[in-house]
């Protein structure tokens, strides 16, 4: 089965048509203005009508608001939503409310961790595993750190998932290999500097996932 892959936290033309033209699965605009690569309203809007109907448009959020969610998912024209730091409850209140495919955010450090993946079974669409940072991080993602990806080895999946969290050009092979990931996700691994896409290098990170 072929591999996909998401370029999040996109915020230029320039680089959006790279992901575009690269063959990504999926596109990552991230609405949380603590991050480098957060998009206004009117940013969004203009990135998303760049976006053809083949790739899917999801908007990053953590622990929104309502008002948020619902300007972000018109002006961005989303396809999902991505959650990070909510309850199972409000991620499935919020899938209730959009109507729209919720993935969340599990975060991973220890085979314990991945029990965060049982307790959205009902809540979201799709489980995103990312590396846990540390507890006075600014960011919940975006941050490129890994995690052990063998731990996804022998883990009974309840849900459709993704991995993310410190992928790159240069181990994206390896992390599929040993995590039998079929939707990779990644940020700053494909950037020149926090928060500034780099095209060639989301250029070679999906060569590489379309070689696999
Ligand atoms: O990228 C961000 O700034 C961000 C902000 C808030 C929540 C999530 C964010 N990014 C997500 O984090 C993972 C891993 O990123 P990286 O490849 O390790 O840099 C990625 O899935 C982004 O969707």
């Amino acid at each position: 089965m072929p591999v996909s892959a998401k370029i999040c936290g996109l915020s230029t033309a320039e680089t959006l048509d790279a992901a575009v033209a690269g063959g990504a699965s999926h596109v990552g605009f991230v609405f949380f203005p603590p991050s480098p690569r957060h998009v206004t309203i009117e940013q969004a809007a203009a990135l998303a009508q760049r976006v053809p109907a083949h790739v899917g448009r999801v908007g990053v959020f953590v622990d929104p608001e309502d008002a948020l969610l619902d300007q972000a998912i018109r002006a961005g024209r989303l396809d999902a939503i991505q959650l990070h730091r909510v309850t199972p409850a409000r991620a499935a209140s919020i899938g209730s409310r959009t109507r729209l495919p919720v993935w969340g955010a599990v975060a991973v450090k220890t085979r314990a961790d991945l029990d965060g993946a049982n307790a959205l079974r009902g809540a979201v669409q799709r489980v995103l595993y990312d590396a846990k940072v540390p507890e006075d991080a600014k960011l919940p993602g975006g941050m490129g750190l890994r995690f052990d990806w063998s731990l996804l080895q022998d883990f009974a999946h309840p849900l459709p998932w993704a991995l993310s969290g410190g992928l790159d050009p240069a181990n994206v092979a390896e992390a599929v290999s040993i995590s039998g990931a079929r939707l990779v996700d990644v940020s700053s691994g494909v950037e020149s500097a926090s928060g500034i896409k780099d095209a060639g290098k989301i250029a070679s990170f999906l060569k590489t996932v379309a070689s696999l």
